[in-house]
């Protein structure tokens, strides 16, 4: 597993969620952090779409970056040269392969399947272009059609073979079946293209790549059509912890980058949101505040500063004794057992009317508050 590629498609699949457009400059800034941050190949958009977004795609080619970059194309001729007007010098062909895509792309006729792999795949390498090849609905497709389109790719002089789970049907098991009866067949690597309509994608993307895929096509937060695609931060994370793959990627700054596409997309994220959510490090509840205090491992997967975020400690409903005297202490205030015991009823009851937790400055002025009324202070 130690060869990884991450190939990210936020410029395409991410930007195909219902609803999501990035402008020019967007594109150019979202592509340029990525290949600052070390991301190897970027699936920059659809060229035939023309008008601006071609446009976007030819600045993001002039902007002199490191990346290796993409164009998504439909097995049609008009679609290659429109990649290549725009400067591209590789190009991603899809093909749909299951009955269902067939028989409603091509009305049933898997002949057409054939030739139009075989007319736009020896176009693009007569150009001279780098291309990847892409199986549509894959996991639905009959597999020894499967294989023997895989293999015919292959044999045309395809550089790259896309296994797409277009409806998000795998599980991580199925997923392994089928991505390792593929990997027999061939020589060329294998990417996984998963989609997360049962909350899968992540688990499926690396469940083929343990299969012996070598690629992956992720995306910013997961964003994509419908549930969406492999977040990128989940692959990368999860493969430098878990698997202790690492692919020289800054991964110090996929927080930064998560952002940037928030901003662009208009869409927030859960603050549970795995890698990047606002929450990831935070901690209200007694018994992980207590132990986040005496070790920040008990309840922290790695730290923060690993993927450019920070941690917090908050007060609210489930907090307990040992965070509010930590807290406190660090604002010069000191409370013994009892003084503390009904400093957190006083937050429970406050956090249960508020229905949140208590900012530092409402627990000061609540503990000032009571000492006041008791005469303390
Ligand atoms: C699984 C995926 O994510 S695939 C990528 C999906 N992304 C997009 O669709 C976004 C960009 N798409 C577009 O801008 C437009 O759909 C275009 C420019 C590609 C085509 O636009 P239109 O000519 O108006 O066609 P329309 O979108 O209505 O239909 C798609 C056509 O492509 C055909 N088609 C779909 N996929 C493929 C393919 N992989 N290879 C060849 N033809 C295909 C369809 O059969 C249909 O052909 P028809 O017009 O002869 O019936
Ligand atoms: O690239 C392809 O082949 C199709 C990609 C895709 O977006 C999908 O199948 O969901």
């Amino acid at each position: 597993m130690s060869n990884v590629y991450i190939n990210d498609t936020t410029l395409r699949d991410g930007e195909q969620a219902a609803g999501i457009v990035f402008n020019a400059a967007e594109k150019v800034a979202i592509a340029s952090l990525m290949d600052i941050i070390g991301i190897p190949e970027l699936e920059v958009g659809i060229p035939a779409m023309g008008g601006s977004e071609a446009e976007a795609i030819t600045g993001i080619v002039n902007s002199g970056l490191k990346a290796s970059l993409l164009g998504w194309n439909r097995a049609v001729i008009s679609d290659i040269n429109a990649s290549i007007a725009c400067g591209l010098k590789r190009v991603h062909i899809a093909v749909p392969i299951s009955d269902i895509q067939i028989k409603a792309k091509f009305k049933g006729k898997t002949a057409v399947v054939w030739e139009r792999l075989k007319s736009t795949l020896n176009f693009a390498l007569d150009k001279g272009l780098f291309v990847s090849v892409g199986a549509e609905d894959a996991s639905r497709a009959d597999e020894s059609f499967l294989i023997e389109f895989a293999q015919y790719a292959q044999d045309l002089g395809a550089s790259r073979f896309r296994f797409c789970d277009t409806v998000g049907i795998l599980s991580p098991l199925t997923t392994t079946q089928k991505v390792k009866k593929l990997v027999k067949h061939l020589t060329i690597p294998i990417e996984m293209h998963t989609h997360n309509d049962f909350g899968l994608a992540t688990a499926n993307a690396l469940a083929g790549i343990q299969a012996g895929a070598t690629s992956v096509n992720t995306t910013v937060n997961g964003l994509g059509e419908r549930a969406g695609n492999a977040a990128l931060e989940e692959i990368v994370m999860a493969l430098k912890q878990l698997y202790k793959v690492n692919l020289s990627i800054n991964t110090s700054r996929l927080r930064e980058l998560s952002q940037l596409i928030i901003q662009a997309s208009g869409v927030k994220l859960p603050p549970w949101k795995a890698i990047v959510g606002d929450n990831i490090f935070a901690h209200e509840s007694g018994i992980h505040a207590h132990g986040v205090l005496k070790d920040p491992q008990t309840y922290e997967p790695f730290a923060p500063e690993e993927i450019g975020w920070e941690r917090r400690l908050v007060v609210g409903k489930h907090s307990g004794r040992s965070l509010l005297i930590n807290l406190l202490s660090q604002h010069g205030i000191n409370l013994d057992y009892e003084e503390s015991q009904k400093i957190l009823d006083s937050v429970r009851h406050l956090s249960v009317q508020m229905k949140r937790n208590l900012t530092t400055e409402e627990l000061l002025d609540l503990v000032t508050n009571r000492r006041i009324s008791h005469g303390i202070v």
